[in-house]
């Protein structure tokens, strides 16, 4: 399906140090946005300049790295917070407004006191040069009608980007495609996208939000944030990549995924999950018979994305008792040894009964084949 062209506005440095263990030093924060710039996102977002002097200090100095990425900050639609943020030096500010009906219970405004507080600090970061973006915190929550009127507001005003966000992660992949449908009927400027993954939905979210319109989506690297995160950049571009393999390859370097994924997880003091998209330890691990077979047939018929795209590698694992007497022969090969079908089903047979009281490794499965090569006079095992 043909979508928008579209870009990522990471917001590690945003979003990402609002996970639980996002306590990003000074030097975490440089290395973090120049893997970013080398990785080729289009923006960077970062933590708003009046939080704390640590997160003006980071602002200031990677705004002022000379990146290729832009540098957004994120701000309450509050004049003296986007002032502090142009002081910073940055590209753009993206200002924010909850318009749930539980968020303005918190703030306490009305929908004409949000479209006017946020219309004079639009005209005030436009009038600096520089970029600005609305986004309604909690979206999703928030009265269509209200919703549209805001947005609508903030084209006419000049505004760059209209973000949608579903803050609280409710939103369905069907929901977001009639909301951004909606959305675009009413804007002339791009749309933004912002999924939380509290029901699982933030990767198809952000994909609905691209095939009905959107043009730039929200990520953080392992997907860290408020309690279980966002989008995750590498499940983003996972999905992305089934859709046109040949312009993510153009637009990012892939290659360096792995990279970012152990950075945050060195970071965080966490490991990348075993299960993560692409980058997981078992993400390309084969296992059972008939999976193993058809990989060595052809890698294609178990894996949607070539793990060398994202610079990762497969693991077959041979020395289950799920194993195959296919997977067990192709071993036997790779390993330069010619045994006898009737061999081969043999040692599949000696395997399974192993591994029923655990898996062998593939070291111990290769000493089985070697030795039962050896059985044999040489001229016959070495073709
Ligand atoms: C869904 C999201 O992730 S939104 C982004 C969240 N990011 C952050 O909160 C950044 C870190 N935050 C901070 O460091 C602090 O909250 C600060 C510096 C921004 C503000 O600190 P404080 O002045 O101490 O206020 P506090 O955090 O207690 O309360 C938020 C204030 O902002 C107001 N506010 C909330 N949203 C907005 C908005 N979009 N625009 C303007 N004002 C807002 C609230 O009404 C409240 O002010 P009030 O007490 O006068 O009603
Ligand atoms: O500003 C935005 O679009 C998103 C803010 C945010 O983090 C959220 O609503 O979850
Ligand atoms: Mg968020």
């Amino acid at each position: 399906m043909k979508t928008r062209d579209w870009c990522l506005i990471d917001s590690t440095l945003r979003e990402g140090e609002q996970f639980a263990l996002g306590n990003f030093s000074l030097a975490d924060k440089v290395e973090i946005a120049k893997a970013l710039d080398a990785f080729g996102v289009e923006y960077l977002e970062l933590t708003t300049p009046v939080a704390s002097p640590a997160s003006r200090q980071a602002l200031e100095t990677i705004a002022g790295l000379g990146l290729k990425a832009k540098v957004l900050t994120h701000t309450r639609a509050n004049l003296e917070d986007a002032r502090v943020a142009l002081e910073c030096g940055v590209d753009g500010v993206d200002i924010l407004f909850g318009t749930s009906p539980a968020l303005r219970s918190s703030h306490g405004r009305g929908v004409d006191e949000i479209i006017d507080e946020s219309l004079e600090v639009i005209g005030y970061v436009k009038s600096a040069g520089k970029s600005v973006r609305f986004s309604s915190e909690d979206t999703f929550r928030s009265d269509r009608e209200d919703l549209l009127r805001i947005y609508a507001a903030a084209d006419r005003a000049g505004v760059d980007r209209v973000g949608l966000a579903d803050t609280v992660g409710v939103a369905s992949p069907s929901a977001v495609r009639e909301l951004v449908a909606d959305v675009r009927a009413v804007v002339g400027c791009d749309i933004e996208f912002h999924g939380h993954n509290d029901t699982g939905c933030a990767i198809a979210n952000a994909f609905e939000a691209v095939r009905a319109g959107a043009t730039h989506i929200d990520t953080s690297i392992l997907g860290i944030g408020e309690r279980n995160g966002i989008t995750p950049l590498g499940g983003f571009l996972a999905r992305m990549y089934t859709q046109n393999p040949q312009r993510l390859q153009e637009k990012y370097n892939l290659t360096m995924l792995p990279e970012l994924d152990a950075m945050v997880a060195r970071m965080t003091g966490l490991s990348v999950p075993f299960n993560n998209y692409l980058t997981g330890a078992y993400a390309y691990n084969h296992k059972a018979g008939l999976h193993l077979k058809a990989i060595y047939v052809n890698p294609g018929a178990y894996e949607i994305i070539p793990p060398e795209v994202f610079g990762v590698t497969r693991t077959l694992q041979i020395g289950s008792r799920l194993t195959g007497r296919n997977a067990v022969a192709a071993r036997a090969a790779e390993l330069g040894l010619e045994l006898p079908d009737e061999t081969v089903r043999e040692l599949t047979r000696q395997i399974k009964a192993s591994a029923d009281a655990g898996d062998l490794a593939l070291h111990d499965v290769d000493a089985l084949l070697r030795a039962a090569a050896q059985r044999r006079a040489p001229e016959e095992v070495f073709a």
